[in-house]
Formats: structure tokens, sequence, C-alpha cells
């Protein structure tokens, strides 16, 4: 898909945005369907969206400059220049649909020539296994969920901080929460995971930028806050739907519910972190605020009487830059300790070397590591840049799962 040239989305009309946000059953199950904005439906109210067709009207409605004259204006619809803007990329967008189709074609049929290119290397080289190991790499975010296990763990992400951030900030924290989503979905090791205090505008930034989020499964976005999204949690653990002691948990059959911890995670803590436990809970602040909002999620955390505990990244790795993480780093820096066991190797592989990481047994002589800036700012502009990257990513694979399925 162009992402460049798409337009921006539209108004929706009439959708329903009740009807999954408070729904506390165990997964996102895409009660509504996703009313994608066609190029080629009809909307009846003239308010929300306009007709491309209409544009001539529209021009015609604009109130001429100059010696021009503005009467036709009673009848027809008053728009503003944005919505034409819109309406102009709206049209162009529909007419250039074939060739989009042409490309996208054109795009995949390359793309399987150079996969059969690659394969046949692999077997020349590797045999069988290596052909193998190539073919899993090019395994879609579908079929690795389906390999992922549920434990008796729990994420908690706190969107409780709408009011602190602006509209870019917010749309990062968006990009991050989807990264977060998607990244747990297909961990080998999963978590329960729930979005607490999910509204204002960064839900209606969801319901209108985002909403494929409708069809996520193995989530629950809820209003309310921290405290309760644990006591829910909790409840969820102890069910036999709250997850298998597998894996990291497999030799701790002894570990009973009523043991879970519940901790909201945060770099101002004095407690450090030193293994993540069955039937726990861990809370993660949900803000992208370049810490202007100083120990704004400790101290929410102690106002409600929550245990607080920073991960034990100076144990492990000496940074260049703040340890103060991204809510998805935290997400996939705890993942990654479900999978391989070791916080030094989930921060090495989660930390991008832009933020300075390096093994503390390894820091003479890691060349990736050392051409890490220790700069903030441009460690913040980075960031905020990658992120907004994150959702098309995150769009691209799932075209490339579309196409994976076609193929197949
Ligand atoms: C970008 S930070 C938010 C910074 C914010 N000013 C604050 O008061 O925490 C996002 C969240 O990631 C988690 N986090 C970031 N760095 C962490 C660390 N070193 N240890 C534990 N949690 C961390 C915390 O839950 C934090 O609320």
């Amino acid at each position: 898909m162009d992402e460049e040239e798409r337009p921006r989305k539209l108004p929706k009309l009439g959708h329903d945005d009740e009807a999954t946000q408070d729904e506390l059953g165990p997964a996102m199950t895409g009660a509504v369907a996703v009313d994608e904005p066609t190029q080629t439906s009809a909307p009846t109210n003239k308010n929300s969206q306009p007709e491309p067709s209409d544009l001539s009207k529209a021009e015609n409605a604009i109130p001429a400059t100059g010696s021009g004259h503005a009467e036709s204006t009673e009848d027809a619809p008053k728009m503003s220049k944005n919505q034409l803007k819109k309406l102009r990329r709206k049209e162009k967008w529909d007419a250039e649909r074939e060739l989009r189709k042409e490309r996208r074609k054109e795009q995949m049929a390359n793309k399987k020539e150079r996969r059969r290119l690659m394969v046949e290397e692999a077997r020349e080289k590797g045999g069988g296994k290596a052909v193998q190991a190539l073919r899993k790499t090019w395994e879609t975010t579908r079929s690795r969920a389906k390999r992922s296990t549920l434990l008796p763990i729990s994420i908690v992400i706190d969107c409780g901080y709408d009011d602190l951030m602006n509209p870019s900030e917010r749309s990062s924290l968006a990009s991050q929460l989807t990264r977060s989503y998607s990244e747990n979905a297909r961990a080998i090791w999963r978590s329960n995971l729930i979005f607490s205090s999910f509204d204002k505008q960064l839900k209606e930034r969801f319901d209108t930028v985002l909403s494929q989020y409708r069809n996520w499964k193995g989530i629950r976005m809820i209003p309310e806050d921290f405290a309760h999204a644990s006591e829910l949690l909790k409840e969820q653990m102890a069910s036999p739907k709250g997850g298998k002691m597998a894996g990291p948990f497999a030799d701790k059959t002894d570990a009973k519910p009523e043991d879970g911890e519940v901790i909201y995670l945060s770099s101002d803590s004095e407690n450090i972190l030193t293994e993540l436990k069955p039937y726990s809970t861990y809370i993660i602040g949900g803000l992208v605020d370049k810490n202007r909002h100083k120990a704004v999620c400790y101290r929410s955390a102690v106002a409600k009487g929550i245990k607080t505990a920073k991960l034990p990244i100076g144990d492990y790795i000496q940074m260049d830059s703040r340890r103060v993480l991204t809510t998805n780093h935290v997400v996939d820096i705890m993942l990654k300790w479900l999978e391989l066991g070791d916080w030094g190797e989930a921060f090495m592989k989660v930390l991008p070397p832009r933020k300075g990481g390096k093994l503390k047994a390894q820091q003479v002589g890691n060349e990736a590591t050392e051409e890490a800036t220790d700069d903030e700012s441009a460690d913040e502009e980075g960031e905020e840049s990658t992120l907004e990257d994150i959702a098309k990513d995150i769009e691209a694979e799932q075209a490339d799962d579309h196409e994976d399925e076609a193929e197949s």
C-alpha cells in the first residue's frame, strides 16, 4: 500500500463507539465490524462526510476572492479549505486504485522470486535445515501467534495520563500501545494484557485512526484505572483461562494465585525487580513525556498503595543515556525475559544501540554499541520518529500476512 499517498482517514459515520470498549470478556473479539471508510460507500450525512463527487459543488461553494461571486453558496454545502483538500486527496486516491493494484501485483511477484532465489541458495549451502530456518524468519505474525502460549502473568498499561501529553506524544503512545499489543500477541510466552484508563483523546485516536484495534484478541481495553485492572487480572489468572504454568514457570508448579504480587514499574522506585513471578501483575505507565512529568507514575502507584520497582538495568548493562525507557520497550524487555530468563540478554535484545546499551561483561570492544550516542535530545527525537513509523510497520506486516495468505 502506498502509505505516502494514502489520504488521511475521514471522520466515520454513525459507528458505535461504545460497542466494545467496556466489555470485560477475555478477548476483543471484534464484535463491531470495522467499517473502514471505503472509497465507494455513499455517506448519507453531509455534515460528516461529503462525497468526492460533490467536489465541484464544493469548489463553487468556497466564497470567491477578488471579483468572483458567491451567490451560489446558498444551496451548495459549505466546505472548508481543509475539507476540500481532503476531498481532492480522496479523489486522487480513488483514481489511482488500479495503478496501486498493479504495483502490488508486481511487488508480490518480485518478492516471490526473491524468496525462491533465497531458498535455492539456502538449500545449496545448508540443505533442508537451512531452508527451514529461513522459512521460519518469514513466519507471519498470525502464525507466530498460533505458537504463542499464555502464562499466568499480567501486564497492565496505565493510560491515565492523557491530559499530560500533546497530540504528537499521544500519537506516539498510540503507536507504542499498538506495538506492545502486537509483540505480546506473538511472543513465545505471552501475558494477559489490559490497557487501563483507556478513554479520552487516546481512545478517540484509536477509534478514528487505528480502528483495526477492534479486532484485537487477548486484550482488554477498559476505562477503569490500573487498580481495578489488577483486580480483574487476579481473577482471570486464577481461572483456567488465565494461562498455563509452562516455559519459564514450568518448575514453579507450587506457586499459588494468592502469592501473586501487583507491582507498578517505575524508574523512580528504590526497589529493584529481580524476576517476574507467576500470578503477578506488572503495571507500566502509558506516557510519552520526555520525562517532563517527573515521577508522575511513581506517585500514582504510591497514592493507591501499590508496590513499585525499577528494572535492574544498572545491574546488567551500562547505558549512555538515561534509564527511563519507553512503555513498549519495558513490555518488550519483560517478554524477552520470559523467553530468555536473563535480564542482560533481554535488555540487549530490546534496547537499540543508540540508547548506548552495553552488557557490563562486554564493555570493551563491542563495536555495535560503541557507535551509540549519549545525546539525549537526539535520542528522544529519533525515538519519536521511529515510533511514528511503527503503526505503518504493523500495517505493512498485516498486508504481508494477507499476501502470504493469498499466496498459500
Ligand atoms: C516513558 S516512561 C514515563 C516517564 C514518566 N515521566 C514517569 O513518571 O514514569 C513510561 C513507563 O515505562 C516504565 N519505565 C520506564 N523506565 C523504567 C525503568 N527503568 N524501570 C521500570 N520501569 C520503567 C514506567 O512504568 C514508566 O511509567
